[in-house]
């Protein structure tokens, strides 16, 4: 994996993700042209069952902040939708923009939202480490939840209120509980295709799920992510904003849709 990063200012060096990755034909994010996708009536329902006392802690890893769930055993996880066995969820973390005109990774008819929610799951039925689910095809799934500008979001506030505490990369709070199933959508409708993780190593192991119907939060609450910071204490603050990863080609796929 050769990651041809260009030298620019300002920009975290992460997220100068490679124009590229070579012999890459299942790239994320994308952009989900709506009248593109193609209704699948084999889709099942996504079954979602998530047990709040598996959460652990929230943290700040220097490119978004994550909240991490013990997966040591079945207690939180996904089944059905597009996906043959059940999935255990890793963590969960955000991407956002600097304005309320960015910040999601993927895009609805070349619209961006200003942030996305990723829930992050992995395939423990068939593979003994996520670690090692990271490089299988089939190793993982991801459930992403676009954000948009609106009413306050109750769920949301109680992750913003804990936000001040881990400010500087490498920092963590502990989080004893927390139910993510708050931070989903009604609708139960989705997009699904074959992608790949948006940050290194890049990996084209995920299934993507995609939320059709976006939550709603505040300003207030846009405005709580975007005064974290990349950079550790002590070091040149840099706000933490515009962490999401170019949108990629299409190639060869097929979006499909659980709904008509
Ligand atoms: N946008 S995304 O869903 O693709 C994604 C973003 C960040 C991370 C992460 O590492 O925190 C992850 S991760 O938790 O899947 N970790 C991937 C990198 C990794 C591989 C192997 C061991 C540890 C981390 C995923
Ligand atoms: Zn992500």
């Amino acid at each position: 994996l050769i990651l041809r990063l260009l030298p620019s200012d300002g920009v975290h060096p992460l997220w100068q993700s490679p124009l590229t990755i070579p012999g890459g034909t299942r790239q994320s994010p994308i952009n989900i042209q709506w009248r593109d996708s193609v209704y699948d009536p084999v889709l099942k329902p996504l079954k979602i069952s998530y047990d709040p006392a598996t959460c652990l802690h929230i943290w700040n890893n220097g490119y978004s902040f994550l909240v991490e769930f013990d997966d040591s055993a079945d207690r939180s996880i996904i089944v059905g939708g597009p996906l043959e066995n059940q999935y255990r969820l890793k963590q969960f973390h955000f991407h956002w923009g600097a304005i309320n005109e960015w910040g999601s990774e993927h895009t609805v008819d070349s619209k961006f939202y200003p942030a996305e929610l990723h829930l992050v799951h992995w395939n423990a039925v068939v593979y003994p480490t996520f670690e090692e689910a990271v490089m299988e095809g089939d190793g993982l799934a991801v459930i992403g939840v676009f954000l948009k500008l609106g009413a306050h979001h109750e769920g949301l506030q109680t992750l913003v209120d804990a936000l001040p505490a881990i400010k500087h990369k490498d920092t963590v709070i502990e989080f004893d509980v927390f139910d993510p199933s708050c931070l989903l959508p009604p609708c139960p409708d989705y997009w699904t295709y074959a992608g790949s993780l948006t940050t290194p190593p890049l990996t084209e192991s995920v299934t993507w799920i995609i939320k059709k119907q976006p939550i709603e939060v505040d300003e207030n609450q846009l405005e709580a992510f975007r005064m974290l910071l990349f950079t550790s204490d002590g070091e040149e603050e840099k706000r933490m904003v515009d962490n999401f990863r170019p949108l990629q080609p299409l190639m060869n796929r097929t979006v499909r849709s659980s709904f008509q």
